[in-house]
């Protein structure tokens, strides 16, 4: 930190009047003493807090263990190294910056649920949040000062109300239409499931934030966004490689984008001719256009002046939907299919409960949830088996200097729970990558205790915990029990009719994971099941056409256009 400071105050003008008056030889060794001193200073200040911090691997001056790191997948490193030094908590230096992991549930429970008071910040944050979203974006947002903490009291009170527990209520009949059309899709172009489930996850974030369905998988809305968050999510995972170094060395973050190709692009400033961005146009266009009064961005302008809302905090507001809700949901739903082909007995029993208490005639409602325990389970183990945040998204930072099992936490620390680690424990979740519904049947012999009710960690913990849980639930049971309803899953096979084998571990790099494209067979159950998929998916289309209509914008050529052209 001290050589930071010094290269950043160090004026220019102080260096030539040095060398003309003291030699150029004389100044260079005085420079270089200075950094000597300055590194040594720093390395030793950075082993003091080693010597306080849970134990890691031996960190170098400058660099930290930042060159042990694998080159994908840092999480299941970070599970091999908690092993080795048999400790929940590990302290791994990316280059100066200390970080902990935290590889076990009863610990998260105890210092990110327990101590939420405490744990409720982020750190700063380069990658995501200052050449990001924003460090004034909820999802990033600081909360050290008294200030900050009253700012982030009301962007968290106003995402609850566009997506709070109640509000998910009156989503249900929609989600439930959009979750119809994916089983109709699927009768047509199964092998497009991916797209089907990128569709239905967007079109359900763009009705409840802007009033507006998204009714075509190619609507630019869907790849456009989906593929920023792909792009985040891969420039976040830490790692030994640029932009994730400037984490380090924040000066690097400050060059121009034209002369710092390690910054990849990040941090480039648009420009608007309203000098506002992509989302807040589309929730201003959403406030603009007549009907669906209930809509997100409606509210957040009639609430804009009780809390002095600026025009950022409506984009963030709003782009959260699409950022924290589309991907996250629809890659789930991935991990569902692959689960289905890959262990398909656990579909027997699924579907021994569904016909018995649903039957053909119709598709599960989210009414029935009290009545179909298993599948409960199966969707709670759709979560746990692979959570699509695995490093549990953002880091939290303590607020003060924390104590736990006498290991230091200093204050702004960057601390991230480690999901897989903490779901393949073998004491909680004994065989952990075999997908076993049953782990969550009350009184089952394969259950454990997990600290917390919903026996899994997917969606973070305390003050931070996902706003949007209770939406991605609701959906993620809808869409899951529809499909095990509706559907055989089984091996696509290949052109000499053998059938395609999946791969388990083969997921995503980025730290919103997803399964790498895999061939499978989707096909209707029965008749009886086809004919009620349509007749249903046709009366969804029609509830749902009141949310059809189309924005003027696009999110890559929104930057690009002329304003006076009038065009985006
Ligand atoms: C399967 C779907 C989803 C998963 C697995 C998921 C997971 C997560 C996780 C792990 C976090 C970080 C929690 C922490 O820091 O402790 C988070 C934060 C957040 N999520 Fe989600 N999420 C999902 C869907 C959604 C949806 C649908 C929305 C909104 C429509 C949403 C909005 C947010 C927001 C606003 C935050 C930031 C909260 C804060 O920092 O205070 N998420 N999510």
């Amino acid at each position: 930190m001290a050589i930071e400071k010094l290269i950043e105050t160090l004026p220019l003008h102080y260096l030539q009047h040095s060398i003309s008056n003291f030699g150029t030889g004389n100044v260079l060794l005085a420079v270089l003493v200075t950094a000597v001193v300055g590194i040594l200073a720093d390395y030793a200040w950075m082993l003091y807090l080693r010597s306080k911090m849970p134990p890691g691997p031996w960190p170098l001056p400058i660099v930290g263990n930042t060159y042990q790191l694998p080159d994908n997948k840092p999480w299941i490193y970070f599970e091999t190294l908690s092993k080795k030094y048999n400790t929940p908590l590990i302290t791994y230096w990316i280059g100066r910056n200390p970080t902990v992991w935290i590889n076990d549930a009863w610990t998260a429970n105890e210092l990110l649920d327990k101590r939420a008071g405490i744990y409720c910040s982020r750190p700063r944050m380069l990658v995501f949040a200052e050449l990001g979203a924003g460090q004034n974006n909820l999802v990033n947002m600081i909360t050290t000062t008294q200030a900050e903490r009253d700012r982030f009291r009301v962007q968290r009170k106003l995402t609850h109300q566009g997506v709070g527990i109640q509000q998910v209520k009156r989503y249900r009949s929609f989600q439930n239409d959009e979750s119809k059309l994916v089983a109709y899709d699927m009768l047509t172009t199964p092998e497009d499931y991916v797209a089907h489930f990128e569709r239905y996850a967007t079109s359900v974030v763009s009705t409840i934030g802007f009033g507006r369905r998204v009714s075509d998988p190619k609507d630019p809305i869907i790849t456009e966004v989906i593929a920023v968050m792909h792009r985040a999510a891969d420039l976040n995972v830490p790692g030994k490689s640029f932009p994730m170094l400037m984490e380090t060395f924040p000066i690097l973050a400050k060059f121009p984008n034209e002369i710092a190709p390690w910054k990849q692009g990040l941090g480039a400033r648009g420009k608007s001719h309203r000098n506002h961005d992509f989302f807040y146009s589309l929730a201003a266009e959403a406030n603009e256009n007549p009907g669906h009064e209930d809509c997100y961005s409606k509210l957040l302008f009639k609430e804009a002046p009780k809390y002095n809302l600026r025009s950022q905090e409506i984009s963030a507001l709003t782009g959260n939907l699409f950022g924290a809700g589309s991907d996250t949901s629809s890659s789930t739903l991935i991990t569902a299919i692959l689960a289905m082909r890959a262990f398909p007995e656990t579909l027997v029993p699924a579907w021994e409960e569904l016909d018995r208490v649903v039957g053909s005639e119709r598709s599960p409602a989210f009414e029935d949830d009290a009545n179909l325990p298993y599948m409960r389970a199966f969707t709670k183990e759709v979560f746990r088996w692979r959570s699509v945040a695995i490093i549990g998204g953002q880091p939290h930072a303590p607020v003060q200097d924390d104590y736990y099992n006498g290991y230091l936490i200093p204050k702004s620390t960057w601390v991230q729970g480690n999901v897989w680690a903490i779901h393949r424990n073998e004491r909680e979740f004994p065989d952990p990558d075999r997908f076993n519904p049953s782990r969550f049947l009350k009184d089952h012999p394969d259950s454990r205790p997990f600290p917390g009710e919903k026996g899994y960690m997917t969606f973070g913990w305390g003050r931070r915990v996902c706003s949007g849980q209770a939406l991605a639930e609701q959906g993620t049971w809808l869409t899951v029990a529809r499909l095990v309803w509706g559907f055989k899953i089984e091996p696509a096979l290949d052109e000499s009719g053998k059938p395609i084998p999946v791969d388990i571990f083969d997921y995503t790099n980025g730290l919103n994971m997803r399964p790498r494209p895999f061939k499978v067979s989707i096909k209707p159950r029965s008749e009886a099941i086809r004919q009620t998929i349509i007749r249903e998916g046709e009366q969804a289309l029609a509830d749902l056409a009141q949310y059809e209509g189309v924005t003027r914008y696009r999110m890559s050529t929104f930057y690009k256009q002329s304003p006076e052209k009038g065009k985006y």
